[in-house]
């Protein structure tokens, strides 16, 4: 069980309801959840269970129905300064009309960041996800996964205290995604950062997490989280090829087909 002193983001009892003329749609209902400190957490859930809508929510961008989410010990109200997203669509995250390096130093100078300090971060943010040698390019020069790693550049960046992830290797091919998966665990480590990662994908969120949290359908709920007993260290073929790996992977797969209502779960 998680101590609530080391958690940086506490969700209680959440839940959030749409109303659409005449509709009301229940995307989420009881939402429990506590990421530490330092933690990398996979959620997964079926499509259109409210794993987005979880996310808005975490970020400030959309209010809750019920419930609260506290970071870092505070009420979430609106988009928190210490946060970072990635969502998945790259295409629309960047401003075609800057440059990579203006892409990723535009939230620094929001903060007010110096000019020196502003150069140091972009510099070193943009050799972290290799495109030290892109700075000048604008992003339609680009290939995908070459503008998703500026997208994460720039949360990186900005030294998020929570970096939030939202499908964000969905849109580019097998291999490339494999990478930015692996980049995205070096990074992780590097600047020992916090994330929740939201992927629909069992097998990435099982490579990534080092917790996997399977949210039910119709309203969503949390209905199992699993401690991910893999090595630290993780590689596409090792890793992927254990027996491990299918075992937690089938546990996480059995969750998810599941998807019961939310009166069968355990408490
Ligand atoms: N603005 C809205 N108005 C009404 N209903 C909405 C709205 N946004 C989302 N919903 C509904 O809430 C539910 C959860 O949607 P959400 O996008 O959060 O799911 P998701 O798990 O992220 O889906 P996917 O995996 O397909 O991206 C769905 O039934 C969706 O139709």
């Amino acid at each position: 069980m998680v101590s609530t002193d080391d958690a940086l983001l506490r969700i209680v009892d959440l839940g959030k309801s749409y109303r659409a003329r005449e509709r009301t749609v229940d995307a989420l209902a009881q939402v429990d959840l506590t990421v530490d400190n330092g933690e990398f957490v996979a959620v997964v859930g079926p499509s259109g269970c409210g794993k987005t809508t979880l996310l808005k929510i975490i970020a400030g961008l959309l209010p809750a129905t019920t419930g609260d989410v506290f970071l870092a010990g505070r009420r979430v109200t609106e988009p928190p300064a210490d946060l970072g997203v990635v969502f998945q669509e790259y295409g629309r995250s960047l401003f075609a009309w800057k440059t990579v390096r203006q892409n990723v130093e535009l939230p620094l100078r929001s903060r007010g960041v110096g000019r020196a300090e502003r150069r140091e971060l972009v510099a070193e943010a943009l050799d972290a996800v290799g495109l030290g040698q892109a700075a000048d390019a604008y992003p339609w020069q680009l290939s995908g996964g070459m503008q998703q790693r500026v997208a994460i550049a720039r949360a990186v960046a900005y030294r998020p205290r929570l970096l939030l992830m939202d499908e964000p290797f969905s849109a580019v091919d097998a291999q490339t995604r494999g990478d930015l998966e692996d980049l995205l665990a070096r990074l992780w480590r590097r600047y020992a950062m916090t994330v929740l990662f939201v992927t629909h994908d069992i097998d990435e969120a099982v490579y990534l997490g080092q917790r996997v949290v399977v949210l039910g359908a119709s309203p969503a709920g949390v209905i199992a989280g699993f401690p991910i007993d893999l090595p630290a260290e993780r590689d596409q073929l090792g890793t992927r090829s254990s027996a491990r790996f299918g075992e937690l992977r089938a546990q996480v797969y059995a969750q998810v087909r599941r998807t019961p209502h939310l009166e069968e779960v355990a408490p």
